[in-house]
C-alpha cells in the first residue's frame, strides 16, 4: 500500500507540475549551451592565479591615466572600464598582465535573452516567477519520491544502485536514468528555489556597511610587502573599484569571493573589512550551480540533466498509460455469491489482467458462471466451486500492490463451502525470487481447510501467452468448463507473420526426428538460439523452436510425436511449400559478444541452436556436447559437425550414445571426464550453454556444480550469477 502512495504523489505532482517543468526543461537546454558559448570565447588568459592584483594595478595604471573598475568573472576572464590616453573611454576583456584590450563584451544573443526570460518568469513577470520557482520546488519533491519509489522498488537503500531487471524499455531507463540524474537534478531544483526566494525577498542579503575612522590610519607608505594587493591573487577577486580622486581619503573598494574591502590607495592599508553574510555565499553558488556559469562540464552535465527529464515526463506518462490500459477489470456479469467460478488477480503493473481477463471472457462465452476481482477484495462465496488465482511477484518475492491484504483476509474471511482451488505464479526467472508470491499463497490455500488443490502451482516466466495457455488447457481438462483454449485473446500486441519457404527436409531417423530448413522470403536479422514461433491453423496454440541459422538460413530440428500437432505439420510440408511464422529475438541463448570460449551441451533435437553457432566462422574456442541414442540418432548431425571440425569453427566434439552399448552413457557422464574443459571455460569467463531437455538440464547441472566445486572452489551458482551458464530448455 504504502508504495502506491508514492506512486500517487510522484504522479501527482508529475500531472501538476508538467507544464512548468515541461517549459523550464526546455528553455534549460537552450540556456546550458549559454556558458559553454561564453567559455569558448579567446577572453582567457592563462596564469591570473599566479598573478596579484598589485601587478596587474601597476600594468593598468602604465597604459591609461584612468581606471575605473576592473572585473574578473565567473569564466575568469579579466574585464576593465578605463580612460585611455586620448581621453576616451574603453570597456570590455583585457589581458591583465600587460592591461591590453582584448575586445568588447559580446552582447548576449537575442535567442538567450528570450529563453532567460521564458526561464525566469514565463514572460509574465512577478507571477510567472513564481509559478517557476514553486515548479521548481514540485520538481525536488518528484525527484525525492522518485527516489523513494527506487529504494521500494530495490528493496532497501543499500541496493539503491544494485542492478536493475530489464522488462520493460520506459520502466528500465526511468529507473537507470532517475538514479544517474538525481543529484544534478536535485542541485537544479533546490538552487532554483533558493534564487526564487531571493528573488521574493523572503531570503534577504543583509550586508554590514563600512566604518573607516581616518584618524588612526597610518601615515601614507607605499605599498608595503604586506598589503592586501601583493597577497590577494586575481583568481580571488571580483571587483576592484578604483579610488575617485587623488584624495588619501579616497579609497580602493575590493571586492573578493567571501569579503569586501576599502584599501587605502597610496600605504595599501585595509581600512574597513566586511565579510560576505551566508546568504551571499549561497547565492553566488546557488547562480553558478543552477546555470553552469564558468564550468563547461558542469554545464554539459545540467544539459544531460535537462535532456533526461524531458526523457522521464516521456517515460512516466507512458508507464502511467500503459498500466491504466492494462489494469482493467472487466465487468462482471455475476455477482461474488452467485459465481461459480471465481478469479482472483493480484497484479503491480498490470500485465496479468490482460491474460487473466481473456481468460475470464473465454469461460463466459461458453456460459460458465465466473466472477473477477483482485487479491485484496478476497471474501466469502456463497457458490463458488473453483478458485483461480493468476498473481504476480514484486519487489524482493513480495506481493503485488493489489494483493497485500489476501493472506490476512484468506485467514478471517469465513468460507462456507469447499473450494477447489489453482494458482498460477506470474513472475520472472530474472528475479531470485521466481513466483515467490504465488507459492506463498499456493501454500497458505493448501492448509486451509476449505480448499482443495485441483492442480499444482503453475509457474509463468514474462507473461508468456504460451505457457498461459498451457496451463488453462491443464486446468480446463481437470474442470471441463467447455474452454475454448485456441481462441482465447490472450495476445495484446499485432503479430507480424513473416513467410518462409521449406527447402530442405530430411526424412525421420531412428529416433523419429528430422531436419526442416526455412528459407525467409524477405531478408531477415536473426541468430542462431532466436526462436522461430508457429501457430498452426489446427490448434492456434502457439509453439517456440530454438533456431540453428546457417546460410542465412533457419535450421529446426523437430522430433515427430505421434498425435503432435506442430511436429505432424512440419513433417507433412512439401519442398517449396511456405509457411508463416515469427522470429522471437532471444538474446539470452546467443552467443554472447564477448565470450572467447564456448561450451555447448544438448541431447535430442536440442543440438538445434547449436548446429548453427558451430558453423559460425567466430575465432573462438567451441566445444559442443551431444547425448543420444545410437549412432544412427547422431547421424541426422554428422555432416555438419564433421565440416565445421574440419573448418575449425568447433574445436571438439564428445558424444554420449545411451542404447549403443550396455553400460548406458549419457552426456552428463562425459562431461564429469572432461572436466578440465569445463574448469578451464568458466574459469576463462566462457559460457556454457545447454539446450535440451529439462531433466538432461537438472543431471548436466549438478555435474556442472561438482565440477566447479572442486576444480574451482566456488558454486555453479557464482557461474550462473555472472552469466556464464545459459539455459534453453522444455
Ligand atoms: C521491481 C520489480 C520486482 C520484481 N520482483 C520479482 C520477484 O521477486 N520474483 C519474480 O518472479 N518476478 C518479479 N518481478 C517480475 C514481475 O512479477 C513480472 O514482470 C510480472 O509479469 C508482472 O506482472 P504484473 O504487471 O501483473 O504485476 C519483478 C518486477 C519488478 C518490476
Amino acid at each position: 500500500m504504502i508504495i502506491s502512495i508514492w506512486r500517487y504523489s510522484h504522479l501527482a505532482l508529475a500531472i501538476t507540475s508538467f507544464v512548468f517543468v515541461f517549459l523550464a526543461t526546455v528553455t534549460g537546454i537552450v540556456l546550458a549551451f549559454q556558458p559553454i558559448s561564453e567559455q569558448i570565447q579567446p577572453f582567457k588568459i592563462d596564469g591570473i592565479e599566479q598573478l596579484n592584483v598589485e601587478q596587474t594595478v601597476a600594468s593598468f595604471k602604465k597604459q591609461y591615466p584612468e581606471i575605473i573598475t576592473i572585473e574578473v568573472d565567473a569564466n575568469q576572464f579579466v574585464s576593465a572600464s578605463v580612460i585611455t590616453k586620448d581621453g576616451k573611454s574603453l570597456n570590455g576583456y583585457f589581458n591583465p598582465k600587460n592591461a591590453s584590450f582584448l575586445g568588447e563584451k559580446p552582447e548576449v544573443s537575442n535567442l538567450f535573452k528570450f529563453t532567460t526570460n521564458l526561464h525566469r518568469s514565463l514572460f509574465l513577470k512577478g507571477v510567472g516567477r513564481f509559478f517557476v520557482g514553486l515548479g521548481s520546488f514540485l520538481l525536488f519533491l518528484i525527484a525525492v519520491t522518485g527516489s523513494i519509489l527506487i529504494i521500494k522498488r530495490q528493496s532497501g537503500i543499500k541496493k539503491f544502485f544494485s542492478k536493475v531487471v530489464n522488462e520493460d524499455f520506459a520502466q528500465y531507463w526511468h529507473v537507470i536514468l532517475g538514479r544517474l540524474s538525481l543529484i544534478p537534478i536535485l542541485i537544479i531544483t533546490l538552487t532554483g528555489v533558493y534564487l526564487s526566494l531571493l528573488k521574493f525577498d523572503i531570503i534577504e542579503e543583509k550586508k554590514e556597511k563600512h566604518t573607516i575612522n581616518f584618524e588612526t590610519t597610518a601615515e601614507a607608505e607605499i605599498m608595503p610587502e604586506t598589503s592586501v594587493f601583493k597577497t590577494t591573487t586575481l583568481d580571488h577577486v571580483e571587483t576592484l573599484e578604483f579610488p575617485f580622486s587623488t584624495d588619501e581619503e579616497d579609497y580602493f573598494s575590493l571586492k573578493l569571493k567571501n569579503k569586501e574591502l576599502l584599501v587605502h590607495q597610496y600605504s595599501g592599508q585595509v581600512l574597513s573589512e566586511v565579510k560576505n553574510p551566508i546568504v551571499t555565499f549561497l547565492s553566488n553558488w546557488s547562480l553558478v550551480l543552477h546555470t553552469g556559469k564558468g564550468s563547461i562540464l558542469w554545464s554539459i552535465i545540467l544539459l544531460i540533466a535537462c535532456i533526461n527529464i524531458l526523457f522521464f515526463i516521456y517515460s512516466g506518462f507512458k508507464m502511467t498509460i500503459d498500466r491504466r490500459k492494462k489494469t482493467v477489470i472487466p465487468k462482471n456479469k455475476f455477482t461474488k455469491d452467485n459465481a461459480d467460478i471465481i478469479i482472483l488477480v493480484g497484479s503491480e503493473t498490470g500485465s496479468t489482467y490482460h491474460l487473466a481477463t481473456a481468460f475470464f471472457k473465454g469461460l463466459l462465452d461458453k456460459g460458465n458462471r465466473v466472477f473477477i476481482s483482485d487479491l485484496n477484495s478476497y471474501t466469502s462465496y456463497k457458490s463458488a466451486s473453483q478458485l483461480i488465482v493468476l498473481t504476480s511477484t514484486y519487489g524482493e518475492g513480495e506481493a503485488p500492490i493489489n494483493a497485500k491484504k489476501f493472506l490476512t483476509l484468506l485467514n478471517t474471511v469465513k468460507q462456507e463451502r469447499l473450494i477447489h482451488y489453482a494458482v498460477v505464479g506470474f513472475g520472472s526467472l530474472q528475479y531470485p525470487e521466481y513466483c515467490k508470491y504465488a507459492q506463498l499463497v499456493d501454500a497458505n490455500l493448501q492448509v486451509h481447510k476449505q480448499f482443495q488443490p485441483n492442480m499444482e502451482l503453475f509457474k509463468i516466466h514474462n507473461q508468456s501467452e504460451t505457457e498461459f495457455k498451457n496451463w488453462a488447457k491443464k486446468w480446463n481438462n481437470i474442470v471441463a468448463s467447455g474452454l475454448d483454449i485456441a481462441n482465447l485473446k490472450v495476445s495484446n500486441k499485432p503479430r507480424k507473420e513473416q513467410l518462409f519457404t521449406v527447402i530442405n527436409k530430411t526424412e525421420t531417423n531412428i529416433d523419429n526426428t528430422f531436419l526442416i530448413t526455412l528459407k525467409p522470403n524477405k531478408k531477415l536479422k536473426f541468430k542462431s538460439g532466436d526462436l522461430l514461433s508457429v501457430i498452426p491453423k489446427k490448434d492456434k496454440i502457439e509453439r517456440l523452436y530454438s533456431i540453428g541459422k546457417i546460410d542465412g538460413n533457419i535450421v529446426i530440428s523437430v522430433k515427430k510425436h505421434e498425435f503432435g500437432v506442430c511436429s505432424n505439420y512440419f513433417y507433412n510440408l512439401k519442398k517449396n511449400a511456405q509457411i508463416k511464422a515469427v522470429i522471437n529475438k532471444n538474446s539470452n541463448f546467443n552467443v554472447p559478444k564477448k565470450a572467447q570460449s564456448v561450451i555447448f551441451i544438448s541431447n535430442g533435437t536440442g543440438i538445434g541452436p547449436f548446429l548453427g553457432m558451430i558453423q559460425q566462422s567466430k575465432p573462438i574456442t567451441k566445444h559442443l556436447f551431444w547425448g543420444g541414442r545410437t549412432q544412427q540418432s547422431l547421424k541426422l548431425y554428422k555432416n555438419t559437425i564433421d565440416s565445421s571440425l574440419k573448418n575449425n569453427t568447433l574445436t571438439s566434439f564428445n558424444v554420449a550414445l545411451s542404447q549403443e552399448t550396455s553400460d548406458k552413457v549419457y552426456v552428463q557422464d562425459i562431461l564429469e571426464k572432461q572436466y578440465t574443459i569445463i574448469a578451464d571455460v568458466l574459469n576463462t569467463k566462457g559460457v556454457i550453454m545447454i539446450c535440451g531437455s529439462i531433466a538432461m538440464q537438472n543431471q548436466v547441472l549438478e555435474v556442472l556444480n561438482k565440477i566447479t566445486t572442486k576444480k574451482l572452489q566456488q558454486p555453479l551458482s557464482v557461474f550462473e550469477q555472472n552469466k556464464q551458464i545459459l539455459t534453453d530448455c522444455y
